[in-house]
């Protein structure tokens, strides 16, 4: 099953740095925060209306999974990071929203 269609679970483990560097390749623009525990990806967008029509998107995508990144966006544009807080770092659930927003986005 592709990543993206792959549900969004309870109690999913921190994946180990390995896995997640190799899971992370298939993932165009998500890299690894510098402190290793959340993955981003960054957007340049047109202007401001555009970076705040992405952020909505990614909001309500994850209030559908509720799996809930941090957003943050100003004139064009827009950064979205994911962790599992109750994993205290990057699983599969974060893995799994970052493969359906470059589904629903525009490079
Ligand atoms: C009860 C509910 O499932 C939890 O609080 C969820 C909600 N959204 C979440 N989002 C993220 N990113 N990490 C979590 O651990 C998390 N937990």
């Amino acid at each position: 099953m592709t990543l993206a269609r792959q549900p969004i679970t309870q109690g999913a483990h921190r994946l180990e740095p390995e896995t997640l560097a190799a899971r992370l390749a298939e993932l165009p623009g998500w890299t690894l925060t510098p402190d290793g525990d959340a993955i981003r990806r960054t957007w340049r967008l047109r202007d401001f209306r555009q970076a705040a029509a992405l952020a909505n998107v990614v909001a309500w995508q994850a209030e559908a999974a509720n799996h809930h990144p941090d957003i943050a966006f100003g004139w064009g544009h827009a950064s979205v990071a994911f962790t599992t807080h109750s994993a205290k770092g990057v699983t599969l659930n974060d893995l799994i929203m970052a493969a359906r927003l470059n589904l629903a986005l525009p490079d």
